[in-house]
């Protein structure tokens, strides 16, 4: 794979597009708008840039010389790979794999997604070359995170899922575990009722968000407590990922607690908007 596309630069767009550039890949990013492509631009500069003065990179500046930003979806005609890294929307997902089946012109190219929780078959069943899609989910942070699932679909030629595999391990140094096409893949079906109880015990009073996080932290040994862990992932993609479980299994403990569902209504949407359970700078 030397020709990459990624559509959507955002927290996993980006980092996505961060660890192609750094593999040595050609990689071309599509946003929505053109303030949105300098904003992911502006986000992989200074993770580039903090890469750099740990010394894991020699030049930001080299890395990023590798990467196009652009918003119109037509440049993805020449990719081998296209990943599509926006919002957790089962139908504007679905349309944009519309608009890539149609963009993209190799019969040989795969079209991958990083969706946390959609099943891979709903958005290769809306293109002409189904056997070519294939779940591709990073974890996030990107370039921190080792792990990579695959999620073929029932129809995903196995040809496709070693090409990707390749790509993951191979190329980017990450290593992947396969997971069968059902919603939440393995680590988001296991995360999301852990995540969600956290939320639950707060809502009741029963503990203080510092607390829950801190026993999590200091009792279970977890890197950050599981709504730390919600306000680094984003409150609406949570809310999302929970949705797309609740609807595939009708179990209580995937459905959204009402707390959640208000912080999403006003916008509290956690780091990215600088207040979620915690405020950030
Ligand atoms: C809620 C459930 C719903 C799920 C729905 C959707 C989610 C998904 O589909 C799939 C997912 O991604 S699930 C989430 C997986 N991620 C985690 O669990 C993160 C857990 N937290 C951590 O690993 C650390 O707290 C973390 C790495 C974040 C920060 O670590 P520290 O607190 O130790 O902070 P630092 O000392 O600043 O960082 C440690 C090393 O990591 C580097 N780093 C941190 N943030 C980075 C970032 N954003 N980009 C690049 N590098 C980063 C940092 O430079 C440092 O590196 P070293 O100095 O070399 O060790
Ligand atoms: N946030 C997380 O921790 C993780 C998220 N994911 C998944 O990755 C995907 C993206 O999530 P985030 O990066 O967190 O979301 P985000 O909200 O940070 O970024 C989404 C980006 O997509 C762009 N976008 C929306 N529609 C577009 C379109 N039609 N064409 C081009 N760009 C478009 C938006 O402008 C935005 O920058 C979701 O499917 C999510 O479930 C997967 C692993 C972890």
């Amino acid at each position: 794979m030397q020709k990459v596309g990624v559509v959507g630069g955002g927290l996993m767009g980006s980092g996505i597009a961060e660890v192609s550039a750094r593999a040595g890949l050609d990689v071309i990013v599509v946003e929505s708008s053109a303030a949105a492509a300098e904003a992911a631009k502006g986000r992989m500069t200074k993770s580039l840039e903090r890469a750099e003065s740990k010394g894991k990179i020699d030049s930001a500046a080299d890395v990023l010389a590798k990467v196009r930003f652009e918003t119109d979806l037509a440049v993805m005609a020449d990719r081998e790979l296209v990943i599509e890294a926006i919002i957790e929307d089962e139908e504007i997902k679905t349309q944009l794999f519309r608009d890539l089946d149609k963009i993209v012109e190799s019969p040989d190219a795969i079209l991958a997604s990083n969706t946390s929780s959609i099943p891979i078959m709903k958005l290769g069943v809306v293109t002409s070359r189904p056997e070519k899609v294939i779940g591709i989910h990073f974890f996030n942070p990107v370039p921190v995170l080792k792990l990579v699932e695959l999620v073929p679909s029932i129809v995903t030629d196995p040809d496709v899922t070693e090409q990707a595999r390749a790509f993951v391990e191979g190329q980017l140094g990450k290593q992947a575990i396969d997971c069968q096409d059902r919603a939440g893949f393995v680590v988001n079906s296991l995360l999301i009722p852990f995540v969600l109880s956290a939320i639950r015990m707060f809502e009741s009073g029963f503990a203080s968000a510092e607390d829950i996080d801190r026993g999590m932290v200091l009792g279970a040994a977890h890197p950050q407590g599981p709504l730390a862990l919600a306000d680094l992932i984003g409150l609406d993609t949570t809310k999302a990922v929970a949705e797309s479980l609740y609807a595939e299994f009708k179990e209580p403990l995937y459905s959204a607690p009402p707390l959640l569902n208000r912080m999403v209504d006003a916008g509290l949407l956690g780091r990215k908007t600088g207040r979620g359970f915690y405020t950030y700078n």
